[in-house]
C-alpha cells in the first residue's frame, strides 16, 4: 500500500529515461514494426552517404584516365541514387503504419492513465493542467518522436561514415567536427529556453483557446449575444494571444541569432578545411574533391542531426516527458488497497479534517473540521455560496484526501480503503452533472456499469429520481439518443438533462453513501422537496445496510427532513443538530432559516 494521494511528482522525469520509457511502450504495443522501421531508416543513410566516396572515385578516375576506376564510381553513384530513394519510399510507408497503430495505442494509453488517476487534482490545478494540456490537446504529436528518433540515428550515422571518409585523407579532418560543436550546444540550449518560456506562458494560450471556444461554441452564445459582450472576447483573446506570442517570438528570435553565429564558425572551419588539404597536405584531386564533398556533406549532416535533435528536445521529448510525468502521477496516486464494508454499522467520522486545494495550499477551505455522519441517517449539509459544502462531499468520494486530519469509516481510515471498492459502494449526483449524449438506456445506465443496459434497472432508477415524465416524453423511451449533436438525438431543458443525471446517480440499489449535492437545482422547490421525502423515507425504511444519504442543498424546505444538518460557515462547523434543536439555538441555521421564509411569505 503506498501512503497517501497527496504525494505528487513535481518535476518532469529526465529526458532519455522518459524517451526509453515511450519506446518501450511503443515496442510493447508493435514490436515488429518498431524494429523494422529503424533497420530501415539506418538503411536508408548508408547509400546517401557514400555518395561522397562515389565522387571523390569518379574525379580520381576521370583525372587519371582509369576507366574502370571511372564505371565503379558511376555505378556506385547510381545504386547510391536509387538506393536512396527506394530505401526512402519503403521506410516512410513503414513510419506512417507504424504512427497510425501507435498514436492510437498512445491515445489509449494517455486516456487510460488520466481516467485511472483516483484523485481529480490533475484535472483542477492550473498548473498541471498547463503541464497536460500538450498531451491532452496534441497526443497525435507523440509518435513523432519515434520518427525523430529514427532519423537522428540515420543522420548520426551519415555523420559518422562521412567522417570516416575525411579522416580516410588524414586523421585531423576529424577536427572538421570540432567547429560543428557551437551548432550542437546551441541546438542542446536553446529548445530548452524555449520550452520554458513556452510554460510560463502557456496559461495565455489556454485562455486564448477558452476566448475562442467561448465565441464558436454554442453553449455561450446566448450569454455572450444578450449581454454583448461578444467584442469584449474577441479583445481578450487578442491580449491573451499577443500575452502568449511575444515572448514566445522573442525566445525564437534570440534562437535564431545563436544559431546563425554558431554556423558561422563551422562555415570558416569549413574553409579552413578545403585549404589546408589543398596547400598545407598538398592533396591529390581526389582527397581535394573528397574534403569538398564530405565537407559539404558534413555541414548538411551536421544541420539536419542538428535540427532533428532541435525538435527531439523542443517538442518530441517534451511530449515524452510529460507523459512519464502523467504516468508517474497515476502510479503514486494508487493509495489504499483495502476492501470497502459491507455494511455500516458506526457511520462515517470527520476527524479533525482540514483541506487546502492543491495549487492552493494556503487557503484552508475547511479547517479543523470534527463531525459524526452515523449509520442509517440522512445529513444535509448547508452553508452559504463557498462554504466549503461540495468539497466536504469531494473528500467522502475520495475525490480528494484531507490535508490533516481523517474520514474514517466505521473506525477505519478512508486513506485505506481501495478507492474504486469504495467508490462502487458510492452513489450520487451532483450539481455540475455532465451530460452523457448517448442513448437514455446508458445515459443513465452508466450510473451502475455492471447493468448498463439493463432497461429494468434504468426504469426503477428514473422511478426513484422522479425522472418518469422525463422518459415518457421521449419519441422512443429509453432508447431515444440524447444530445442534438447525434443524429435523431433530442435535445433536454437543463431541468430534464439533470433529472437523467438524477437517475443516473440512483441506479446502484446498495450504496453505502448516497451523496446528493444540490441535483436538483434546476428543478422547482415542491418537486424538490417531494423528492427529497421519498428519499428520505427510502434512506429510514429500507435500509439494512446502515447507507448515510448526504443532501446538499440551499432550499431549508428541503433541508429540514433531514436526520442531522450540518452547518458550515467560513470553512469550519458551525453547528450541527436537528432541525428543531437548530431552530431553539437561534444561531447561523436559525438566522438562515428565517430569511428564506421571510422570502416566501
Ligand atoms: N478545484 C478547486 N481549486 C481551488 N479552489 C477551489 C476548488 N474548488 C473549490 N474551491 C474553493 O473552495 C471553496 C469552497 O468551495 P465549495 O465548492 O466546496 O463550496 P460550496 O459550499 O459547495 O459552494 P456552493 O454553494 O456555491 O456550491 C470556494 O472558495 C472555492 O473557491
Amino acid at each position: 500500500m503506498t501512503s497517501s494521494v497527496e504525494v505528487e511528482p513535481d518535476a518532469l522525469p529526465g529526458a532519455l529515461s522518459s524517451m526509453w520509457r515511450l519506446f518501450k511502450l511503443g515496442y510493447r504495443h508493435e514490436p515488429r514494426l518498431l524494429t523494422t522501421a529503424f533497420v530501415l531508416s539506418l538503411l536508408s543513410a548508408l547509400p546517401d552517404a557514400m555518395v561522397a566516396l562515389w565522387l571523390a572515385l569518379l574525379g580520381k578516375g576521370v583525372v587519371g584516365g582509369d576507366d574502370r576506376l571511372v564505371t565503379v564510381a558511376a555505378v556506385g553513384l547510381g545504386a547510391s541514387a536509387t538506393l536512396t530513394w527506394l530505401l526512402r519510399v519503403i521506410s516512410t510507408r513503414l513510419q506512417r503504419r507504424f504512427r497510425d497503430k501507435v498514436t492510437i495505442a498512445l491515445e489509449g494509453h494517455v486516456a487510460g492513465l488520466q481516467a485511472r488517476v483516483v484523485t481529480v487534482a490533475h484535472q483542477e490545478r492550473p498548473d498541471y493542467l498547463d503541464r497536460l494540456s500538450v498531451l491532452r490537446d496534441q497526443i497525435f504529436v507523440l509518435d513523432h518522436l519515434y520518427m525523430s528518433v529514427f532519423s537522428t540515428c540515420g543522420w548520426i550515422l551519415r555523420l559518422g561514415v562521412t567522417i570516416g571518409l575525411l579522416m580516410s585523407i588524414h586523421w585531423s579532418l576529424a577536427l572538421l567536427v570540432v567547429a560543428a560543436l557551437p551548432t550542437v550546444a546551441a541546438s542542446g540550449w536553446r529548445p530548452g529556453v524555449e520550452r520554458r518560456v513556452q510554460e510560463e506562458v502557456a496559461p495565455y494560450q489556454r485562455r486564448a483557446t477558452h476566448f475562442y471556444r467561448l465565441a464558436t461554441t454554442a453553449a455561450p452564445a446566448r450569454e455572450l449575444r444578450v449581454l454583448g459582450f461578444g467584442s469584449r472576447v474577441a479583445t481578450g483573446r487578442r491580449t491573451a494571444w499577443d500575452e502568449w506570442y511575444r515572448p514566445t517570438t522573442t525566445a525564437r528570435w534570440a534562437s535564431a541569432v545563436w544559431y546563425t553565429l554558431a554556423w558561422t564558425v563551422f562555415g570558416l572551419g569549413f574553409v579552413v578545411a578545403v585549404v589546408w588539404v589543398t596547400d598545407g597536405l598538398d592533396g591529390t584531386v581526389a582527397d581535394v574533391l573528397l574534403v569538398l564533398a564530405a565537407g559539404g556533406r558534413l555541414s548538411g549532416y551536421v544541420g539536419a542531426t542538428v535540427g532533428e535533435i532541435g525538435f527531439l528536445r523542443g517538442v518530441w521529448l517534451d511530449g515524452s516527458r510529460r507523459l512519464a510525468w502523467l504516468e508517474d502521477y497515476a502510479a503514486v496516486q494508487r493509495t489504499g488497497d483495502g476492501p470497502a464494508p459491507v455494511r455500516l454499522t458506526d457511520g462515517i467520522r470527520f476527524d479533525h479534517v482540514s483541506f487546502a486545494y492543491p495549487g492552493a495550499r494556503d487557503r484552508l477551505v475547511l479547517r479543523d473540521v470534527s463531525l459524526d455522519l452515523p449509520a442509517g441517517s440522512v445529513v444535509a449539509v448547508v452553508g452559504e455560496n463557498g462554504a466549503g459544502k461540495s468539497t466536504l462531499v469531494k473528500l467522502l468520494a475520495q475525490m480528494y484526501a484531507p490535508t490533516a486530519g481523517h474520514v474514517l469509516v466505521d473506525g477505519v481510515p478512508l486513506d485505506t480503503i481501495d478507492p474504486e471498492a469504495w467508490r462502487a459502494r458510492v452513489a450520487g449526483a451532483f450539481q455540475d452533472f455532465y451530460r452523457f449524449e448517448l442513448a437514455a438506456q446508458q445515459s443513465i445506465g452508466l450510473g451502475d456499469l455492471p447493468r448498463l443496459d439493463d432497461p429494468e434497472a434504468a426504469s426503477a432508477a428514473v422511478t426513484r429520481a422522479g425522472a418518469d415524465d422525463v422518459v415518457r416524453r421521449l419519441e422512443d423511451g429509453l432508447d431515444t439518443q440524447l444530445g442534438p449533436h447525434w443524429p435523431g438525438g433530442v435535445d433536454l431543458s437543463f431541468g430534464q438533462w439533470q433529472k437523467v443525471a438524477l437517475a443516473r446517480g440512483f441506479m446502484r440499489e446498495a450504496p453505502l453513501l448516497l451523496v446528493l449535492d444540490e441535483p436538483t437545482a434546476a428543478l422547482d422547490a415542491e418537486t424538490e422537496h417531494a423528492l427529497f421525502e421519498r428519499f428520505a423515507a427510502a434512506a429510514r425504511s429500507d435500509n439494512v445496510d446502515g447507507r448515510i444519504t448526504v443532501l446538499v442543498s440551499h432550499r431549508f424546505s428541503t433541508v429540514r427532513m433531514a436526520d442531522l444538518i450540518v452547518v458550515l460557515d467560513g470553512a469550519e462547523v458551525a453547528e450541527v443538530g436537528s432541525h428543531e434543536s437548530l431552530m431553539a439555538a437561534r444561531g447561523k441555521y436559525a438566522e438562515l432559516y428565517d430569511v428564506q421564509a421571510a422570502s416566501y411569505r
